[in-house]
């Protein structure tokens, strides 16, 4: 009996490309999940260890990204077939190549604010003993993103600290927030609405030192604009967008792409409320 090798492919799996496009102040966003497949003559790699036919994995990331700032991102089609024809035609012992990308849309905010299309969660949670009904409306995994008006600096260091200043930053979050209602009685689409547009304004008119900064704005608008509102709770994952060093590539890099980090995320949490709210109760239960 004889073992061979079957078929294969490898490759860089989900690169996460946010290419912020600048004309004037006026920005537009591509986002995209980009999966590279390369197939051809590996048998030795698999066999013998012998890497002389692997271009990596790494490299093909690399391709991703420097190609969004030399050739741009009109479509997923058109970006797909650039980056497949570059690996086919430049590497001998690629023989087949297959890219697969997602294309995350997102709704314009203002010219430089975008809100995640699709994944919002309208929630509510209510309590009610002998002595009355609590709500607390909320809403999940409202994703928003400015391209500019965000800054990180200042911050505290130590022995440990490497974080360069950022003074021009993408700042993104996918908003979790629950505010407690004055009464149980209410317009509740009404309320959820200008809630709902109170937090998205916070974000989108602050200029941000901080996640937790814009937070409190957040919160705050939340509580200026409704009366019938006397606490809000949030719990916002900072997206890090990290802009590409692009200069082994002999390509500058003026914020425009980005590697869109998962994990780890900063996480900021906090309240905002009234100082004359009263007693929650068992309205965070
Ligand atoms: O807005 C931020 N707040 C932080 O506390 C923090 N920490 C960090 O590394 N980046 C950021 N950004």
């Amino acid at each position: 009996m004889g073992i061979v090798l079957g078929a294969n492919q490898y490759g860089k799996a989900e690169t996460r490309l946010v290419r912020v496009t600048r004309d004037g102040g006026t920005h537009t966003l591509t986002d995209l999940n980009v999966s590279v497949s390369l197939a051809g003559d590996l048998v030795d790699a698999h066999l013998s260890g012998d890497n002389g036919h692997v271009l990596p994995t790494d490299t093909q990331k690399n391709t991703v990204y420097a190609f969004a700032r030399r050739h741009g991102v009109t479509s997923v089609e058109a970006f797909g077939l650039l980056l497949a024809r570059h690996f086919v035609a430049s590497q001998e012992p690629i023989h087949a190549v297959r890219v697969r990308l997602e294309s995350y849309s997102w709704t314009r905010l203002g010219p430089h604010s975008f809100q995640r299309d699709g994944a919002e969660v309208r929630t509510a949670t209510v309590t009610c003993d002998r002595s009355g009904a609590t709500v607390v409306s909320g809403v999940t995994d409202l994703v928003l993103l400015n391209s500019t008006g965000s800054e990180f600096v200042g911050y505290r260091q130590d022995g440990y600290t490497t974080l360069a200043p950022a003074t021009d930053r993408i700042l993104a979050t996918a908003v979790t927030a629950r505010w407690r209602h004055a009464s149980a009685d209410g317009d509740w689409d009404a309320s959820y609405a200008a809630v709902r547009s109170a937090l998205v304004s916070g974000f989108v008119e602050t200029y941000s030192r901080s996640l937790q900064q814009t937070l409190y704005a957040m919160g705050e608008r939340v509580l200026t604009e409704r009366p019938d509102v006397v606490e809000v709770r949030m719990s916002m994952p900072n997206r890090h967008h990290f802009a590409v060093d692009l200069t082994p590539f002999g390509l500058d890099n003026p914020n425009e792409v980005f590697y869109a980090a998962d994990r780890p995320y900063g996480l900021i949490e906090g309240t905002v409320l009234r100082d004359d709210a009263p007693a929650a109760g068992l309205a965070w239960w």
